[in-house]
């Protein structure tokens, strides 16, 4: 397979090699050449295997320049118990991401797919635990080092340190909002004392660290020389990974392959949803893709509207589902170039123009008109309705869900079809909002076991300014 830059203007690579390089030297994101196609047979015949030999039927169709054997070895080494399920045994894929169904609503049952069970109780962790092995095993491969430059608005970051922690050849500089995190997403990332890991505290929001993630990106000699590497969703390995569980979920509330599914996806920088995208494209029989955001509503209002209108950070706000404070997503721009019907010249037009004028309108373009196809759907999410969902979830089902899950519950309930499943991603687990979970129901969130003293341990982490330059000078500093 060989893949394809959204700007247009970048050669095609194979996926070892975009794996390691993160962002397409043009500033655009990678796509695959095409989306292999799977029939209702296929699909059918993936009934009742594994997560991993599941997974492996998916990336062996995307990942071709890595031996069979050597993926199956690790995929399997990647989606065990013992990190998914806290060493329940896992014999089948319904135990790694098992569905929590809710009940019937609307003529229809709807359920929650629960991701995030993994080491840093959000579904990060399905993706980034695979990416580390693979990291490991490609610089083995080619004899390199990796320097990671990472943003977080809260999960990310957390997820790619623990699953990069002890990884030989591996520097993890991970970038966060300082102040807007919630306290225990902070001690999740600050607390780890690893040599490999650097935190530095931004004085700004997500979108000023994505920002710097991208400027330094788009330095191709301090790439080059430093080794740059990502970890973001901008990283394919990271979307195609995510891919498998819209598989998996559909696979374990249907029987067969002519039944339908929909999923509602808690958004924020796109990443998780264009998984699901992508999983259509690929023939999986999905319904409708609903995209629910929180007060920070761009992709609702683009979906709405046909207007792309990116907020700056002043516009930010910060919010009680906080990893979804974002305002630029990143992989929007992969959804628009299959939208512009893979035009990367237009594709790139669009997004100098986010960068000049703050967004784009499609409204009145002929592509506008083609989106019904997508199957896209959206909704907001506002403090208030969290708390209320939050509440209702607990009382009529006896389920506590954390803020995030909860904006993607409110906006499912608005797109309920009889006889067509909704699940809604199970984006992280309430402890890490423990706050809000506390003002919803006035008691605390289970802790799992081993966590309950984080944020009493001692915390290691730099302030930085919202700066490239600083950024890079930190970078230089500390590489081996
Ligand atoms: C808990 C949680 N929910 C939802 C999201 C939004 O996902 P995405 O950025 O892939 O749209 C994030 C961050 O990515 C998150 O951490
Ligand atoms: N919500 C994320 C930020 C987006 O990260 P991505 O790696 O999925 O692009 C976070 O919690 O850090």
């Amino acid at each position: 397979m060989r893949y394809q830059s959204t700007r247009g203007n970048s050669p095609q690579q194979s996926f070892l090699e975009i794996l390691l390089g993160g962002l397409a030297p043009d500033g655009g994101l990678y796509l695959p050449s095409h989306y292999p196609q799977i029939s209702k047979a296929q699909l059918d015949s993936w009934r009742g295997l594994s997560y991993a030999d599941l997974a492996y039927e998916i990336l062996s169709l995307y990942c071709d320049d890595i031996p069979d054997t050597d993926l199956r070895a690790l995929l399997r080494k990647t989606y065990t118990a013992q990190v998914y399920c806290n060493g329940r045994a896992a014999d089948s894929a319904q135990d790694i991401t098992p569905i929590h169904w809710l009940g019937e609503e609307q003529g229809t049952r709807i359920g929650l797919l629960s991701l995030s069970n993994g080491p840093t109780l959000a579904f990060k962790d399905m993706a980034m635990q695979l990416l580390g092995n693979l990291f490991e095993y490609a610089l083995k491969r080619a004899g390199q080092q990796l320097n990671i430059l990472g943003a977080t608005s809260g999960d990310t970051g957390s997820a790619a340190e623990y699953a990069m922690r002890g990884k030989e050849g591996v520097t993890v500089f991970m970038l966060s909002p300082r102040g807007k995190m919630s306290a225990f997403q902070s001690a999740q990332m600050y607390s780890l004392q690893d040599p490999n890991i650097f935190n530095l505290a931004v004085g700004g929001v997500f979108d000023d660290c994505q920002d710097i993630v991208k400027a330094v990106s788009n330095d191709l000699p301090f790439k080059a020389k430093n080794q740059i590497g990502t970890v973001n969703s901008i990283n394919w390995g990271r979307v195609v990974a995510q891919v498998i569980y819209y598989f998996q979920g559909y696979l374990l509330a249907t029987k067969s392959s002519n039944e339908k599914v929909s999923f509602t996806v808690p958004s924020g920088n796109f990443g998780n949803v264009c998984a699901g995208h992508i999983a259509r494209m690929m023939g999986l029989p999905i319904e409708h893709l609903v995209v629910a955001t929180n007060e920070n509503d761009v992709l609702d209002e683009f979906y709405k509207t046909g207007v792309y209108r990116a907020r700056k950070s002043a516009e930010t706000l910060h919010t009680s589902s906080p990893s979804m404070d974002i305002s630029k997503a990143s992989n929007f721009e992969r959804f628009i170039f299959d939208l512009m019907s893979q035009d990367g010249q237009a594709t790139a037009k669009l997004f100098q123009q986010v960068e000049s004028q703050g967004g784009f309108d499609l409204s009145k373009d002929s592509v506008y008109k083609t989106m019904a196809k997508y199957g896209f759907r959206s909704g907001r999410s506002t403090h208030e309705n969290r708390i209320a969902t939050i509440q209702d979830i607990d009382q009529r089902y006896g389920v506590v869900i954390d803020t995030h899950t909860a904006d993607g519950v409110k906006v499912a309930r608005e797109h309920l079809q009889a006889g067509i499943p909704m699940l809604v991603l199970e984006t992280a687990l309430p402890i890490k909002f423990e706050e809000t979970i506390l003002e919803a129901l006035g008691r605390p969130a289970d802790c799992p076991k081993g966590l309950e003293g984080i944020k009493s341990l001692p915390q290691r982490v730099v302030n930085i300014d919202a700066d490239v330059s600083q950024v890079k000078s930190f970078i230089t500093d500390h590489v081996n």
